[in-house]
């Protein structure tokens, strides 16, 4: 079932404009992520279906409400959203009590005492969190705060979650934890949430659909999958996934396969973008480098290279090889020696796009 509806919002800052038309919807039980690099829009389309922003045009429906529609000059407020909110900070009160933090926002709707202690306890537990409900923030742990954060914001039993950024503050360890129990919560909740992130593994991992922004526009949206293994742009190419940018020119062209070449190389690829590409233009290969394996006799679409050095990161090694001033990484599992080597570049995973304009 839909519970967000965001058909063409538009948003102006300082003269710019800001977003340029964006439009999806999100279902009940399902994490959809806003994905981009900084400054293409998330924060301010997750802000202007809160209601902290106000779009000059636009529709945006949350649950069965209008929460705003420019021809029908609807503008509701946030409070009458049915919306919960989640910020990078947390943006807990420091001289209140967690209890007091997660029922602050129902005191100021009204909300009866016996009613109010009942909501507050409930997400407490459900959160783990019943034992420190009289605690301070400054007596809990940045993970801990989050979740006091999360409570506040779900103690409205709101439709749409929206969260910012809302494992930033964490580290790599507890943000792990944090996507994972995030994610089975909203799933057991049976809500909808909205993850504002420029965290590619993030998306990837707590999202069920990805949209992807680029300078005010969604661009490409999916699943994690799709957006992972079926890039449509340069753009959307080389933001996810770790990545070798090959630099040439395209040398011919047959329908969806492409060969590219530059100084002292040349590979089969296929045609990701279409627009702009012609035999002989400037093009640019995007290669992930997981795709990219290294061994020791030629065959097709295999260059010979020097292995300059080979990294050691834990749980892979990383190789560094080149042709001239044709430089890539390769992952394996093993150390090995310097010297020559046969890098395959399999053609499926070699993305052609136009060069970049500019
Ligand atoms: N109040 C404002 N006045 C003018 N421009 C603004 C204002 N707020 C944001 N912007 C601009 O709007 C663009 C989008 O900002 P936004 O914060 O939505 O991006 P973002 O994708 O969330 O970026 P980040 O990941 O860095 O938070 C940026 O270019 C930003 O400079």
């Amino acid at each position: 079932m839909t519970e967000l509806v965001v058909k063409n919002v538009q948003k102006w800052l300082g003269g710019l404009q800001i977003l340029k038309g964006a439009s999806f919807t999100a279902d009940r039980g399902s994490i959809v992520a806003l994905l981009g690099a900084s400054g293409s829009g998330k924060t301010t389309l997750l802000r202007c279906i809160a209601g902290l922003e106000q779009p000059e045009i636009g529709h945006i429906r949350i649950g069965d409400k209008v929460a705003m529609d420019s021809d029908k000059r609807i503008l509701l407020p946030p409070e009458q959203r049915n919306i919960g909110l989640v910020f990078q900070s947390y943006a807990l009160w420091p001289h209140r009590t967690v209890k007091e933090n997660v029922g602050y926002g129902l005191k100021l709707r009204g909300v009866n005492k016996a009613d109010m202690d009942r909501r507050i306890q409930h997400i407490l537990e459900r959160l783990g969190l019943g034992h420190l409900a009289d605690r301070y923030p400054s007596q809990l742990s940045g993970g801990q705060q989050q979740r006091v954060a999360i409570c506040r914001a779900l103690v409205y039993e709101p439709r749409v979650l929206l969260l910012d950024e809302p494992l930033s503050n964490l580290d790599a360890k507890l943000r792990e934890e944090a996507r994972y129990w995030i994610r089975k919560l909203i799933l057991d909740l049976e809500i909808c949430a909205i993850l504002v992130t420029h965290d590619q593994t993030e998306a990837l991992a707590a999202a069920d659909h990805i949209l992807l922004l680029q300078n005010g526009r969604i661009v490409q949206e999916g699943t994690p999958h799709e957006i992972y293994s079926n890039p449509t742009s340069f753009y959307a190419a080389d933001f996810l996934g770790a990545n070798n940018i090959a630099r040439g020119k395209l040398l011919s062209m047959d329908g969806d396969v492409a060969r590219i070449g530059g100084e002292g190389w040349e590979l089969d690829g296929v045609v990701r973008e279409r627009q702009g590409l012609s035999p002989s233009v400037d093009a640019q290969a995007v290669i992930r480098v997981e795709r990219i394996t290294i061994g020791d006799a030629p065959g097709p679409n295999r260059l010979e290279m020097q292995l300059d050095d080979s990294v050691y990161l834990g749980d892979r090694w990383e190789y560094r090889v080149r042709r001239g001033d044709f430089a890539v990484k390769a992952n394996g599992n093993r150390r090995l020696p310097g010297g020559k080597v046969y890098a395959e570049f399999p053609p499926e995973s070699v993305w052609v796009f136009p060069a970049a304009q500019g």
